[in-house]
């Protein structure tokens, strides 16, 4: 029998189970693959909205990272909100060690703001995440964040996505899926460019308000499934067909009175009668 994949996210905690390491832990078990989580943060939130952001000191980052790397064989890791320049830092030196030959998967969501609006991430904390780029296989940003990124207006067509997310490549990792579900139309459409490929991934928008969490879910689904399948742009189309089935089994959840979560075991849970 072949072991499963052992997927690591190092991210923060969201207690209404939506987003952060709980939804990457959702996703990864969703998919076959075993989870470990590393936390960055504990938020107080709910599908509402954060109320509160509590950080996790780096050294204890750091020592998490340490104490489970001597033990764990990790196949993949995933980086979500890292909170503070200090933590990002002790990610960048932990990813230094771990993947010397800059091969393994690490797949970085650049997380900075909710879909609440509520910030994720320190002002001061945006340089220390571009520093972080080339530590990274493949950045998976949503608009605004490629925005900050970039130093520029955010992308409002398909084209400039595309231009953008070449101009992400240049600040050092060699994959980027620039995530266009901000951008308003039928479809929701993602663009995912790397060595000699820049690939347009469109799939329909599902009407739905319960989106929560839907960037830590498709950056984690891409970390298992390139771990899987060796190859960035199937991993990427393979993760958004699967968050699209989530998303539309997402108003059987009704979990919260806010924008509540996607259903990540909608493959596996028999349908409520
Ligand atoms: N209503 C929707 N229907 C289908 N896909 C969606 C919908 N909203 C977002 N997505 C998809 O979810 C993923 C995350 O999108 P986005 O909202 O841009 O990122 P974030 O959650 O980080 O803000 C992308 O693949 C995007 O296309
Ligand atoms: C703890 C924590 N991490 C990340 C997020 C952001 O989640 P994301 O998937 O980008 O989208 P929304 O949840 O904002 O829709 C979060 N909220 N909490």
């Amino acid at each position: 029998m072949t072991r499963p994949l052992v997927a690591l996210t190092i991210a923060g905690s969201d207690p209404s189970g939506g987003a952060g390491v709980q939804a990457d832990l959702k996703t990864f078990s969703a998919l076959g693959a075993y989870g470990t989580a590393v936390l960055t943060a504990l938020t107080a939130q709910s599908t509402r909205g954060v109320t509160g952001v509590h950080a996790v000191p780096a050294a204890f980052v750091a020592e998490q990272l340490a104490t489970l790397a001597a033990d764990v064989r990790i196949d993949a890791v995933k980086i979500g909100m890292l909170a503070r320049a200090e933590v990002v830092d002790v990610v960048g030196a932990f990813l230094r060690d771990w993947d010397r030959d800059g091969e393994r998967v690490v797949v970085l969501d650049p997380v900075m703001v909710a879909t609440s609006g509520d910030p994720l991430l320190a002002d001061d904390a945006v340089a220390a995440i571009r520093a972080l780029l080339p530590r990274a296989r493949l950045v998976t940003p949503n608009l605004p964040e490629a925005a900050r990124l970039l130093d520029e207006p955010a992308a409002a067509d398909v084209d400039a996505m595309l231009a953008q997310a070449e101009r992400l490549r240049g600040l050092g990792s060699a994959w980027v899926l620039l995530k266009g579900g901000h951008l308003a139309g039928p479809s929701a459409v993602d663009v995912v460019v790397g060595p000699g490929v820049a690939e347009v991934l469109t799939g329909p928008r599902v009407a739905t308000r319960h989106t929560h969490g839907t960037g830590c879910t498709l950056s984690s689904a891409v970390a298992v499934l390139a771990a899987r399948l060796g190859d960035w742009p199937a991993a990427a189309s393979a993760a958004k067909a699967w968050l699209t089935g989530a998303l539309r089994a997402a108003d059987t959840l009704a979990v919260g009175g806010g924008s509540g979560p996607v259903h990540h075991f909608h493959e596996l849970w028999p349908a409520e009668g």
